[in-house]
Order: structure tokens, then C-alpha cells, then sequence
């Protein structure tokens, strides 16, 4: 008895495990995070990672990524201020320590929107999330939705693809991620994704009633 009341005590105290989010470019990873964060005011925090590549028209500098060049961001990693990063499409992208910090100083569930390689990198580390990979229901739909997004160059599109096909194989991988949903019907894919993260948002919802 008193063993799980000292558990309890310690996760709360540790606050909301951080949730990733990963899968293809393309699969719905940030219209699921958007309807997140507006259907859970005050309970998700985003983790802004850093990019050397361009913003896209709407995006905002310090809201969807910290738009930095190379040089920069090596020099931020050589000093030890990035948790993970890697290269994605001829591109360097990476959590710092700060994005995480930020966002559970704040006692919210922090949100990673992180490639296969990061998931990697953060398997390593003690940041303890959950794993959530979200897929296409195919290659084909894939391909349309990203064509109608209307933001890549034939170039970055034919990468993200590659890097698709690559990521499909990776998320079958036995341990990798606690769940895989399929963003079909978004709606279904949506519903889904609440269920698997009920139990964090119900914690932070008690916390901050109790304060
Ligand atoms: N490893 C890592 N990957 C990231 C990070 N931020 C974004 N990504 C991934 O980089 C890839 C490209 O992101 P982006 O250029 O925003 O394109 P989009 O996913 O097609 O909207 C996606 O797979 C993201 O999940 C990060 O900090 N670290
Ligand atoms: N379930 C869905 N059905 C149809 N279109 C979708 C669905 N989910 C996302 N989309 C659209 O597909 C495109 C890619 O989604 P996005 O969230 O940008 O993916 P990611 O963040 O994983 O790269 C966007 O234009 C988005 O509006």
C-alpha cells in the first residue's frame, strides 16, 4: 500500500510523461497535435524544435520551429543545448533542452513532433514518453495529401517519400512505439490518439484543479 502511494507520489511529482508523435511527413502529425492543443487548452505544451530549413507561408518563428541557419544551430549542439537532432530531407532539425524544459516547468504534457531518428536518440535518454507513430493508410495517400499541401518542391517531395518508405518499415519494429494509429478517417485517428493519452491528460487536468 504504501509502496504504490510512494509511486504515485513520485510520478506526480516527476509530472506528465511527454508524449512523441512521429511518423512520415505527411501522415497528419501536426493537424492531430493542432485539434489537440484546441480541444486541451492549458494541458499540452509543444515542444519548438530548431530547423535550418525555410519557413513555410503561416508559420511563425518561435511557435512552429526556431528557424536558424547551420552554422548556428552546430555551434548550439557542439555546446550541448540539443537533446537530440538529426538531419531530415538536407535539413537539420532538433529538441533542445530548453523546448522540453520550457513546457514542463509548466507542468504540461510536453508534445515531440520528432523523425524516425529522433525517436532513436530520445530512446536513449531518460525523458520516458509515450510513442506514438501515426501513418497514411498508404504510400499513395500519402502521396496525394502531401501534393495538396501544396508545400514541397518536387525535390523535397520525392526525399519525404524515400524517407516514408523508410519510416513505414521502421514503425513495425517490435518496442519501438507503444501504438501505431492509422490517420484514415481523421476523426477515428483523432478519438484514437485521446485514448491512448486519456491518462496523462486526466492527471494534469487533477493537478491543476488541486492548485
Ligand atoms: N529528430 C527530429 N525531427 C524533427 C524535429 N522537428 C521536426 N522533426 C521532423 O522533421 C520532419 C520534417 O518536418 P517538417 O519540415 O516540419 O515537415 P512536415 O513533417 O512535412 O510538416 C518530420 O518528420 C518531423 O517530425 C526535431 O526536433 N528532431
Ligand atoms: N485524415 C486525413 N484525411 C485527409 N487529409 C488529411 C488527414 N490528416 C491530415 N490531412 C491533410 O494531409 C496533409 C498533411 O498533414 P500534416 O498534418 O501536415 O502532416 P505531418 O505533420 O505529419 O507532415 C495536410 O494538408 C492535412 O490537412
Amino acid at each position: 500500500m504504501y509502496v504504490r502511494y510512494f509511486s504515485r507520489l513520485l510520478s506526480a511529482m516527476a509530472g506528465p510523461r511527454p508524449v512523441v508523435l512521429s511518423g512520415p511527413s505527411g501522415a497528419g502529425k501536426s493537424t492531430l497535435l493542432k485539434k489537440l492543443m484546441e480541444e486541451y487548452n492549458g494541458v499540452f505544451g509543444f515542444s519548438v524544435s530548431h530547423t535550418t530549413r525555410q519557413p513555410r507561408p503561416g508559420e511563425e518563428n518561435g511557435k512552429d520551429y526556431h528557424y536558424v541557419t547551420r552554422e548556428a544551430m552546430q555551434m548550439a549542439i557542439d555546446n550541448g543545448e540539443f537533446i537530440e537532432s538529426a538531419v531530415f530531407s538536407g535539413n537539420m532539425y532538433g529538441t533542445s533542452k530548453a523546448a522540453v524544459q520550457d513546457v514542463q516547468a509548466k507542468n504540461l504534457i510536453c508534445i515531440l513532433d520528432i523523425d524516425m531518428q529522433g525517436v532513436r536518440n530520445i530512446k536513449a535518454t531518460d525523458l520516458n514518453p509515450i510513442y506514438v507513430s501515426i501513418q497514411a493508410p498508404s504510400m499513395e495517400i500519402l502521396e496525394k495529401r502531401l501534393r495538396d499541401r501544396k508545400t514541397e518542391s518536387e525535390e523535397s517531395l520525392e526525399k519525404r517519400l524515400h524517407a516514408a518508405f523508410v519510416d513505414i518499415g521502421f514503425s513495425k519494429e517490435e518496442g519501438l512505439f507503444d501504438v501505431v494509429i492509422v490517420n484514415d478517417i481523421l476523426e477515428v485517428a483523432y478519438e484514437k490518439l485521446k485514448v491512448v493519452l486519456l491518462e496523462e491528460i486526466n492527471q494534469v487536468k487533477k493537478t491543476s484543479m488541486s492548485l
